[in-house]
């Protein structure tokens, strides 16, 4: 695997002392698709603003495609695309003109087909002739990506692409995405979607209060922290846990007529055969069986909130 960006301890403190950044290193492979998740305030858009140049940083280093963003910046910012969390567009410009400007900004030469390729994978060929103002939001938030893919970047970074979308455009953007990816484009985006992330992440990077708790491949990261549940049902409601179940460390739920059982999915044994056979030893009698796995969602809550181990 080819590592095409590469962020080295990088810090940014803004004016004033706070420090948004502290001490973020991460490496990124060629054509993945990486989440960046984080509550409010996390840094996600001051570690976003500082790999594309538009914020400085403090201290550290960052490299795209071997080009240090500051010492080499033009090779290094004609490898990214950004698609900014606010829609800035200017409002009577035509579509093709807004994407067409684009890819001159970054001096590169004139190629109607590959705009008219963009526009045709972004459902927007049809609007090419119309003006900004004329269109949707989700409209509008495709014309952004159009915008940061003009100049066919390599690595393109999504800040928080589905904000506010509705369902149906959420689920395009993720088409969207996965269709650059095959193309090779290394994806980069933040979101509050935990949803999101489990959609269409390859890796997921959770970061908290300016440092970046952990990076691990989507899947691993679910089977080792996932925590798996099994409720038994129960046909009486009971007042509390027999002590001859103690062992199995269950909960009541607040109607007192189902067990949870909590186990590790990793681990050798479950322990549901033997919970089984105890509870009706118990002279419990079950009414039904559920499992649950526990989603990204809960793993990142206990992750911000500093329970996870
Ligand atoms: N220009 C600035 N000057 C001072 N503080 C700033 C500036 N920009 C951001 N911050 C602060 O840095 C912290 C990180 O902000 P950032 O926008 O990177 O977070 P975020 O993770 O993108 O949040 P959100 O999910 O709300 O977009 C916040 O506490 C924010 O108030």
């Amino acid at each position: 695997m080819t590592t095409i960006l590469s962020i080295r301890d990088l810090r940014k403190s803004y004016a004033g002392g706070f420090e948004a950044l502290k001490g973020v290193s991460l490496d990124i492979e060629q054509g993945e698709i990486l989440a960046l998740l984080g509550p409010n305030g996390a840094g996600k858009t001051t570690l976003i603003s500082t790999v594309c140049g538009i914020t400085t940083p403090t201290s550290g280093s960052v490299t795209v495609g071997g080009h240090d963003i500051q010492t080499d910046f033009r090779a290094a910012r004609r490898m990214i695309g950004l698609v900014p969390q606010e829609i800035a567009l200017e409002p009577f410009e035509k579509v093709w003109n807004t994407v067409r400007l684009s890819r001159g900004l970054f001096g590169l030469g004139q190629n109607n087909a590959r705009i008219e390729e963009i526009l045709r994978k972004l459902s927007l060929w049809e609007k090419r002739k119309n003006a900004i103002k004329e269109l949707s939001g989700g409209m509008k938030r495709r014309v952004l990506i159009a915008k940061a893919l003009a100049h066919e970047p390599r690595v393109l970074f999504l800040d928080e692409p589905t904000a506010g979308v509705d369902v149906e455009l959420r689920k395009d953007m993720w088409e969207i995405v996965a269709e650059l990816k095959q193309a090779g484009v290394t994806i980069i985006l933040t979101t509050h979607y935990i949803e999101e992330a489990e959609a269409i992440a390859d890796r997921v990077g959770v970061i908290d209060k300016g440092e970046l708790l952990l990076v691990q491949d989507k899947d691993t990261l679910m089977a080792q922290m996932g925590k798996k549940q099994i409720e038994v049902m129960l046909t009486q409601p009971i007042q509390t846990v027999p002590d001859s179940l103690a062992a199995h460390n269950l909960k009541l739920n607040g109607k007192g007529d189902a067990l949870v059982y909590t186990y590790d999915t990793n681990a050798d044994r479950t322990g549901i055969t033997t919970l089984l056979n105890d509870v009706a030893e118990a002279g419990l009698i079950l009414r039904d069986v559920q499992t649950r796995q526990s989603s990204l969602e809960e793993i990142f809550v206990n992750m911000v909130s500093g329970e996870a181990t």
